[in-house]
């Protein structure tokens, strides 16, 4: 739950804490949903839902309204509006009626189903006529599930990429969910950006340096053990040893660690000299004597990614030799491969493995390493994510509304309430107008009165995600 100076009635953007005189008289349910708008010519087509239970589980369930928390807002509120605007009884009421626990229903996606952009993947609603101000109120932390869910959407796409050059150099999806392996903790914004971000990226795959994101998917989604990573060297465990030591500095490493794989950046002066002249000259036969599950994985980690991995794969064909598998693509032998971790994005990867298998080598030889255009270069407008109302109580009549901008049709919203569908094609597909079946819906209440109602595992989000092709990993 929230920390202990988390004040619910302060998360949220100011000029929501004025809205409740703005409503019309006598409104008694406000409805709204989220979505991950579709965009002509995007590159995103679908989506990974993901990281609401987190939010819900942190910030939503249980009391969230105190006294002491209407008292330190009342105080907040007139100082930073200068005015009494806030709504002291409308507060107290959620304590004295429901004892602090938020009169709102959410039904959402399951977490990790892939949706097509432009489909309802939660709605929220009051479930009190009374609190009808309290369902856009949460629009503000609830609207922050665009980085989960735009990380594990981007996070799948690369793992497309990965499983495309990967099934064609090789015929098959062996080792998949270990081809990219998070770098991104510290280019992310904060310690929970980091938590989310890199559970977020533990749906598609379980290779990551992002403790954070392994302890997320413990505490919130119920996985022991996640994501996994190996010994690996960084730039000051090589040039500690000086200029003239890199031979010794690697040959440490290996000594250090006799089994399971270790990864030593090669880089720091001369990547194609540290692959001709000490990995595959002086420490060749200490490579060599590496078992398969032992291997030595050499980091290059400047120049241009794809020039410098097919120079570095060359030589160390030419110093270790290699086979071709069973679709004619060269491989490295077991003891040795290489991990590029620089200058990785959707775009990069995709042109390193196809020069990498003009060349004639197998995505078997490399896994890859990405940072900040995993966690970090994205943002709320990369999948378009939006929150809007679509229905109403008043009177107790119910209406449809929707905006429908002139200046800009593409931030149209949707109308009354919806659900959410596979229809008879197979096709998921946004029901508007109330005019859904509930037995139809896919939708599932996952939040109601305080309460969590669903309770996703990694393991069944995991399954959720699985590319068409890819089957369940029984290790993982
Ligand atoms: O080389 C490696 O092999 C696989 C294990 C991780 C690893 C490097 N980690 C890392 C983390 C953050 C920034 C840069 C590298």
């Amino acid at each position: 739950m929230a920390a202990q100076d988390f004040n619910f009635l302060l998360a949220t953007d100011s000029y929501k804490i004025t809205h409740y005189k703005q409503y019309p008289p006598n409104v008694s349910k406000i409805y709204s949903y989220f979505e991950c708008r579709q965009k002509k010519g995007s590159q995103f087509n679908e989506v990974v839902f993901f990281g609401l239970q987190y939010l819900l589980k942190k910030y939503l369930t249980g009391p969230v309204v105190t006294e002491d928390k209407i008292q330190e807002a009342k105080l907040f509120y007139q100082m930073h509006f200068k005015q009494a605007v806030f709504d002291e009884e409308g507060w107290r009421k959620v304590l004295e009626k429901h004892n602090g626990r938020l009169p709102i229903r959410i039904k959402a996606v399951p977490e990790g189903k892939i949706i097509p952009r432009g489909n309802v993947l939660f709605t929220v609603e009051n479930t009190d006529q009374d609190f009808y101000w309290l369902t856009n109120y949460i629009e503000t932390m609830l609207v922050q599930m665009w980085y989960p869910i735009t990380v594990a959407t981007i996070s799948r796409e690369f793992k497309k990429i990965l499983a495309k050059h990967l099934k064609a150099t090789s015929g098959s999806l062996e080792g998949l969910e270990l081809k990219l392996h998070d770098f991104g903790y510290r280019g992310v914004s904060s310690q929970e950006s980091a938590a989310l971000g890199g559970a977020a990226h533990l749906v598609n795959f379980c290779g990551t340096d992002t403790i954070a994101g392994v302890l997320m998917a413990q505490r919130y989604y119920g996985c022991p053990m996640a994501g996994f990573s190996i010994p690996a060297a960084e730039h000051s465990t090589i040039i500690s040893w000086g200029k003239n030591k890199e031979k010794e500095a690697f040959e440490r490493i290996l000594d250090q660690f006799l089994s399971g794989p270790v990864s030593v950046v090669s880089d720091s002066y001369d990547i194609f000299n540290a692959c001709k002249h000490i990995w595959g000259d002086k420490l060749k036969e200490r490579v060599m004597e590496r078992s398969e599950d032992s291997c030595l994985v050499i980091r290059p980690d400047s120049g241009d990614p794809a020039e410098t991995l097919i120079e570095v794969i060359k030589i160390l064909g030419e110093c270790f030799g290699y086979s071709l598998n069973s679709m004619g693509y060269k491989v490295l032998p077991s003891y040795l491969r290489i991990i590029q971790g620089d200058g990785i994005d959707l775009s990069s990867v995709d042109q390193i493995l196809a020069k990498l298998s003009d060349e004639g080598w197998s995505a078997e030889n490399v896994l890859f390493g990405c940072g900040s255009s995993l966690l970090q270069k994205l943002n709320r407008d990369t999948l378009n994510c939006a929150f809007k109302c679509s229905y109403v109580e008043t009177n107790g009549k119910g209406m449809d509304v929707c905006k429908q901008p002139v200046t800009d049709p593409s931030k149209g919203s949707k109308r009354g309430r919806l659900s959410l569908r596979r229809n008879s094609d197979g096709f998921l597909e946004t029901i508007e107008r109330g005019a859904g079946k509930p037995e139809e819906d896919l939708l599932v209440t996952v939040f109601e009165n305080g309460s969590l109602l669903q309770d996703y595992s990694l393991d069944e989000i995991r399954k959720n995600a699985l590319l068409q092709d890819d089957e369940p990993n029984p290790n993982l």
